[in-house]
């Protein structure tokens, strides 16, 4: 079997909306799906009414289909201090064309402020590894590790992009949606994640490659590009008014600097271009006078982030079935 699914960027790109069905009869939800976690769970019936603003709850009392899975309870909090908790259905999730029967569905009885307001957003589908799941006393295993064995080729692939719809694909690589070649790394597992080591990085169209390696996640989950401070502090070098400032949390400049595009090698000869006006985030006062930097420091995580600022560059291969990680240019 093979799938495809579009995905929808959010303002500023700050997450990407997509469509999934689940139960019997479908209820359908717009969730972010997040390579950087591996917990699937959505607003629902048992969510507190005080923490919905707007989200599509999925009820499984409405579902035919649906089945307690007595005894689990999960609960999560993400690096960015949200939250959210609850029990646990099994039930039918379709997306893109490709379903899975029993999928675990963590129904939220709780969720932080953070998710409330999010309101477009009803909820997550975590596609890092199950040895990452927060369901107890039985770790639960992700959509794409359900669908691994029946899907054509054991991978999926993510081509997001700047301020447009883009899709998930499960199951085959679409040739006409990148250029040139795919590029391969291996992915280190070990943590859950989709980690894999850049051999370093080049600063402008006529800089100088910087041999430097910087481990990282894959990570649709996250909105911008974190990676070392020593990385952050030689980029911000070259943006005029670019400072720190701890008012805002990270890297400021004048919404009209001019940014330099910012190169990640990958392998021993490729590298994925991030065009300057990608390292441009959002304006952080009123009249957008100021802008909040795409590229911002990885301090306290223990490795780098390369998220949406860095995907949205790149066509993406999260190939399982050979631990590795694919890059091509688009
Ligand atoms: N923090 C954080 C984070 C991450 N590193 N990957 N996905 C995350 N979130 C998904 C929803 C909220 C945060």
């Amino acid at each position: 079997s093979t799938g495809s699914v579009v995905t929808t960027p959010q303002q500023y790109d700050v997450e990407y909306l997509t469509p999934v069905t689940i139960g019997t009869p479908g209820q359908n939800l717009e969730i972010d799906i997040d390579t950087g976690s591996s917990d699937f769970w959505v607003f629902s019936s048992e969510t507190p009414k005080s923490q919905v603003d707007g989200q599509t709850c999925y009820n499984p009392n409405k579902s035919s289909t649906a089945k307690k899975l007595e005894g689990a309870t999960w609960e999560i909090e993400y690096g960015d201090g949200s939250s959210s908790s609850g029990d646990v259905y099994l039930d039918k999730v379709k997306m893109g064309g490709v379903n899975f029967s029993s999928q675990a569905v963590e129904v939220a009885s709780k969720v932080s402020a953070e998710f409330t307001a999010d309101t477009n957003n009803d909820g997550l589908m975590g596609l890092a590894f199950g040895s990452i799941n927060q369901v107890r006393p039985q770790k639960q295993t992700t959509f794409f590790e359900n669908l691994q064995s029946s899907l054509d080729k054991p991978l999926f692939t993510a081509d997001l992009k700047s301020g447009a719809p883009g899709h998930f694909n499960f199951g085959y690589i679409d040739k006409n949606a990148y250029t040139g070649s795919i590029t391969y790394t291996p992915v280190n597992s070990t943590q859950g994640f989709w980690m894999w080591t850049s051999p370093g990085y080049t600063i402008g169209a006529s800089g100088k490659f910087k041999s430097s390696p910087i481990e990282g996640i894959a990570d649709t989950g996250t909105t911008l590009l974190l990676l070392p401070s020593s990385v952050v502090k030689a980029y911000y070098k070259n943006v005029s008014g670019a400072s720190y400032q701890s008012s805002n949390g990270g890297y400021v400049f004048p919404c009209d600097a001019t940014l330099p595009s910012f190169y990640v090698s990958v392998g021993d000869d490729a590298r994925i271009k991030i065009p300057g006006k990608y390292m441009s985030y959002a304006p952080v006062d009123s009249q957008g006078q100021n802008c909040f930097g795409g590229l911002q420091t990885d301090d306290g995580i223990g490795f780098s982030i390369f998220g949406d600022v860095f995907l949205k560059a790149a066509f993406v291969v999260f190939d399982a079935g050979k631990e590795r990680l694919g890059l091509a240019a688009k």
